[in-house]
């Protein structure tokens, strides 16, 4: 009773990239939940469509009232049932004629109406009173290639990882740290820099692809000398923006350098050796499982290798990735696959698999902090939600405040 829902309402609301997204209210008889989608850039093939044909404006206009009537009167506990009505009242197996955004807003304001009509935070609701591990922040440094402009780096996301960090705090705070101490020295390798930024929150220098793997690494080496702890330095690659398919290689328009599978197999392998890197997203073209296999064969003991594009937070695209062993880690966005139950589906069977899923956000986000509560509430070890910036602060100013309701709390395990 205390969980039926009695209203629900869908609005226009701006994303970090001033673009449009959507915004669900859920109202229960004694509860109410909020959550907004966000949008990717650098999106993958095979994930669900955003939006409808029309935009947002049609899902307000249109789509609001027809999802309204289907789900006031039902339990908001019953979120597997409702993701099923949502899927039905799609009709499409890509969700494009009411878009996964939307879909995803309504999925995840039910499980939060449903959390609030029991007093109960998301986090609980979802993973139960005895959760108590927190995700170690994969944050994010610099941004080249999609998130960024002309003459960044080709590699998208220059990331690090505070594994030493003893506590959600500390750990939050040490890759602010590492965020400042890049900004002086991008400045020694790039007198014209004036502290630009991509749309993640990372500086975006005019330097090549070794510069910013050089002081990365000595960044994560001097800030963790500091603090006393570990930070190791990460990757996202997104490589499926690298591939040219007609000429079959990896295009560094930085570097005006060309790889072939073969090369970008070495050149990874490189990289990971070199610099210790803790983990590497995407590092092939998103069709490509078999470089991904052959990466993971020789290097998967000492790094994490994770498929974002690859498996686009699908569990039957996963299912193929552990046949062939194709990587040891997965980003979870719950909009490349358009609900929470399928995002938890996909959560776990990764667990099952020793596959370690990271809840990430995208590069269009808003202030919601929901992530904060799947990672959590999902047991993800990591987290990639940025550094700095209102959008990506909302979530791990949100982890600090789990971490200190929590009885006994500590960083999650690998
Ligand atoms: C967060 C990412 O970017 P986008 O949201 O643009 O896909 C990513 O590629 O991991
Ligand atoms: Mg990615």
């Amino acid at each position: 009773m205390d969980s039926i829902i009695e209203d629900v309402q869908v609005r226009k609301i701006l994303d970090s990239r001033g673009n449009p997204t959507v915004e669900v209210d859920v109202i229960t008889w004694n509860g109410f939940g909020r959550a907004a989608a966000p949008s990717g850039a650098s999106t993958g093939s095979r994930e669900v469509v955003s939006f409808p044909e029309g935009g947002v404006d049609v899902i307000v206009s249109e789509i609001e009232d027809i999802i309204a009537s289907e789900l006031i009167g039902m339990d908001a506990e019953d979120i597997a049932t409702i993701d099923e009505v949502l899927r039905e009242v799609d009709g499409t197996d890509n969700l494009s004629a009411i878009g996964g955004n939307t879909t995803v807003a309504v999925s995840m304001a039910v499980a939060k109406a449903a959390a609030a009509s029991y007093n109960m935070p998301l986090y609980k609701f979802l993973g139960g009173n005895l959760v108590n591990e927190l995700p170690f922040p994969l944050g994010n440094m610099m941004n080249g290639g999609a998130h960024a402009g002309v003459n960044a780096p080709d590699i998208q996301e220059f990331l690090v990882v505070p594994v030493g960090a003893k506590n959600m705090v500390e750990a939050v705070f040490a890759n602010s740290s590492i965020h400042k101490k890049l900004k002086e020295l991008i400045q020694t390798k790039d007198s014209n820099f004036t502290g630009g930024k991509g749309d993640e929150g990372g500086w975006v220098p005019n330097i090549t692809n070794d510069a910013a793997l050089e002081i990365q690494a000595q960044a994560c080496e001097e800030v963790g000398d500091e603090l006393g702890i570990e930070i190791r330095p990460s990757l996202d690659m997104a490589a499926s923006e690298l591939w040219n398919a007609d000429e079959q290689k990896y295009i560094y328009a930085q570097d005006g350098i060309k790889r072939d599978t073969g090369d970008q197999i070495d050149f990874v392998k490189d990289i990971i050796d070199t610099y210790n890197m803790f983990y590497v997203e995407d590092p092939f073209d998103e069709s490509d499982f078999d470089g991904f296999a052959q990466l993971t064969s020789k290097v998967g003991d000492k790094c994490l290798i994770c498929g974002d594009d690859l498996f686009v937070t699908n569990k039957e695209i996963l299912a193929k990735g552990i046949e062939m062993n194709a990587a040891n880690a997965i980003i979870i966005k719950p909009n490349q696959i358009g609900s929470l139950s399928e995002t938890y589906a996909t959560v776990k069977l990764a667990k099952e698999n020793d596959i370690v899923p990271v809840v990430s956000h995208r590069s269009g986000e808003t202030t919601d902090a929901t992530i904060a509560h799947l990672a959590v509430g999902f047991g993800s070890p990591m987290i990639k939600t940025g550094a700095i910036g209102g959008e990506r602060i909302a979530k791990l100013n949100e982890l600090i405040r789990i971490e200190e309701e929590l009885p006994n709390p500590k960083m999650g395990e690998f």
